[in-house]
């Protein structure tokens, strides 16, 4: 429509939904992730998953939880606790009119922290390496927020 077209020609906006782009197909890859250790590790969680197995003693053994499935796991539901949130604030936070420079330093912080926070799940890197780039991206999403909020305020 004219309306979209008319936004997409907003910078903050496009750089927004290329920053959100990015961090959403980051948090999705945290399946195939999942999938990934599911096989290597041979850990599965239904009974339909491992029925091709016919040794029931390897079966059981198929069912058991992995230490490197549940990481995985946390990383995505870690994802889904701040990628969302971020989604929503930045969205609303791109429309309130702020200058392109500020934007793009909130986007591009939080897309380094989340793309680092993976790394440091998956990698178990040492705390509080994890912990720094989890509170950096919650600050930034924290930040979009309170702009958004002193710029747009009514109740
Ligand atoms: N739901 C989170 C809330 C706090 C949080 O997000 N902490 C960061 C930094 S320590 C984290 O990576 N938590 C691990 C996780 O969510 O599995 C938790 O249970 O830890």
């Amino acid at each position: 429509s004219v309306e979209m077209a008319t936004l997409m020609e907003n910078e903050v906006f496009k750089a927004f939904a290329s920053y959100a782009a990015i961090v959403t197909l980051k948090m999705m890859l945290m399946g195939p992730v999942t999938v990934y250790f599911r096989f290597t590790r041979g850990s599965f969680s239904n009974e339909e998953d491992v029925a091709k197995e016919t040794n029931e003693e390897k079966k059981k053994k198929m069912l058991r939880a992995h230490p490197d499935v549940e990481r995985a796991q946390r990383c995505h539901h870690n994802d889904l606790e701040n990628i969302i949130p971020f989604f929503f604030i930045g969205l609303l936070y791109a429309l309130s009119g702020p200058k392109l420079s500020i934007a793009l330093i909130h986007f591009r912080v939080f897309t380094a922290s989340r793309i680092f926070h993976s790394f440091a799940y998956i990698l178990a890197f040492p705390q509080p390496s994890r912990a720094l780039s989890y509170l950096l991206g919650m600050l930034t999403t924290f930040s979009m927020a309170f702009n958004l909020l002193i710029t747009v305020f009514v109740l």
